[in-house]
């Protein structure tokens, strides 16, 4: 059986970064920059107050009790025509252009004005309050590098850098289909030993929030000729997900159908626990993940492949980081198969350790939609005691959406 970093390795080899598409401002939230973004202006454009007061010559500001003549005033988005003289001041508003003559501003606190008559409380110094043409940032300069994920400031600062349509990469469409005789869709009362159907709704949640777009192909049952014909409606999608049917038993037939319609398998069946089963392969110029139909095989399936899959698709280093944590229990010694327990925080033994659910059976999603983390135990791991340090991946973040 394969090792799950050599499926990793070989699951994203194939994987080509999607083509750039170009979005408006306010649809690239959560979208992955595909180009270097550059400043188109210099910010501010020209020197600019910081404060509400009067634009001087600092320098004639250093003579307590001078009076200043007031020769006119700057807005915001106006200006003062006219260069200033000496012991002569305009009245000026934040972000207003600095009139030309003047060195700083005195912040109306410290003014006292009668007519076009104006004192000062002290000196400023020259530059007080003055916000110099590309403080904040200069044109050419690269604000955004490729691979970012336009978050809420990313888009502020890209929309400040004077740019209104984004370069980005276009969302990898994902198929989403489920089989198995027993499935029932949300929604519909399931009848006997048959059951809901909830992997397409792990997976359609998981993908959104990774950053590509599930395409829900329905639930299918476990006969060739409806595999056959699912499998043809996935073409045109970047990457298909099939859930269940992936075992050895009579009616797990998806390889069989994917072979009937010209797979290349690349391997089937890893040393994971959950996803023993797992099948990569393609169709074509369509990539195919076989998840196991077990709920928690395929979310923690997901959260292995599928997820440095898009990562790769969309222009981002794909990687699980793997953090440390203390056991709150013993472990015994691991099999040949990379494990991944679900676990939960709590405090032992006056810190915060990780205690593993008791009971691991794949089918068991109620333990893994409440576990904090997944213990990651490579193959013939020695047993554990407690307070032992073992990887985790802390679910909280891998299921943090890039929107
Ligand atoms: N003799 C052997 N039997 C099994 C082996 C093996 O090596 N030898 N491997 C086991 C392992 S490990 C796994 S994992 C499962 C994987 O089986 P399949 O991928 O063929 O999945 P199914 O049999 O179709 O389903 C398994 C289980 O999951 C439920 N299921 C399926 N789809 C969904 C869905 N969309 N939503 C919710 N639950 C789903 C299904 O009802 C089954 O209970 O095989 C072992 N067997
Ligand atoms: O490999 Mo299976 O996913 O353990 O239940």
């Amino acid at each position: 059986m394969l090792p799950v970093a050599e499926a990793q390795a070989r699951i994203l080899a194939p994987l080509r970064t999607m083509p750039v598409e170009w979005v408006a401002l306010p649809e690239a939230l959560g979208r992955v920059l595909a180009q270097d973004l550059l400043a188109r202006r210099d910010q501010p454009p020209v020197a600019v107050s910081a404060m509400d007061g009067y634009a001087v010559r600092a320098a004639d500001t250093e003579e307590a009790g001078r009076v200043f003549r007031l020769v006119g005033e700057a807005p915001a988005g106006g200006s003062f025509q006219g260069l200033v003289g000496p012991f002569e001041t305009v009245r000026i508003f934040t972000g207003a252009p600095l009139p030309a003559g003047t060195d700083a501003v005195q912040i109306q606190e410290n003014a006292t004005v009668a007519g076009d008559e104006v004192r000062f409380d002290g000196p400023v110094a020259p530059g007080a309050f003055v916000r110099p043409a590309g403080l904040d940032f200069t044109l050419g300069w690269k604000g955004l590098a490729a691979g970012t994920v336009l978050d809420p400031r990313a888009l502020g600062l890209a929309a400040a850098m004077g740019h209104l349509w984004l370069p980005v990469r276009r969302r990898p469409r994902i198929g989403l289909l489920a089989t198995g005789n027993e499935l029932r869709w949300p929604g519909e009362t399931p009848e006997g030993s048959q059951i809901v159907s909830s992997n397409t709704t792990t997976l359609a949640a998981m993908v959104s929030g990774w950053g590509a777009i599930p395409v829900d192909l329905g639930i299918c049952p476990d006969e060739s000729a409806a595999l056959i014909e699912r499998l043809r409606d996935a073409a045109g999608l970047d990457l298909l997900v099939t859930t269940g049917g992936a075992s050895v038993g009579d009616y797990d037939l998806v390889q069989a159908a994917l072979e009937a319609e010209g797979l290349a398998l690349d391997f089937w069946k890893i040393a994971m626990r959950p996803g023993k089963p797992l099948l990569f392969g393609s169709l074509g110029a369509l990539h195919v993940l076989g998840f196991p139909g077990n709920p928690v095989s395929t979310g923690v399936c997901a959260i292995v492949f599928l997820r440095a899959a898009l990562q790769r698709m969309l222009g981002l280093p794909p990687g699980l980081r793997h953090g440390e944590a203390r056991l709150a229990n013993a472990l015994a010694a691991n099999d040949r198969r990379q494990d991944y327990l679900r676990g939960f925080r709590v405090r032992g033994g006056g810190e915060d350790r990780v205690e593993t659910a008791g009971r691991q059976d794949s089918s068991m999603f109620a333990t893994f939609a409440a576990a904090d983390v997944l213990v990651v135990r490579s193959p013939f791991d020695p047993p554990k005691a407690p307070g032992d340090t073992v990887a985790i991946v802390d679910l909280r973040e891998v299921l943090a959406s890039l929107r």
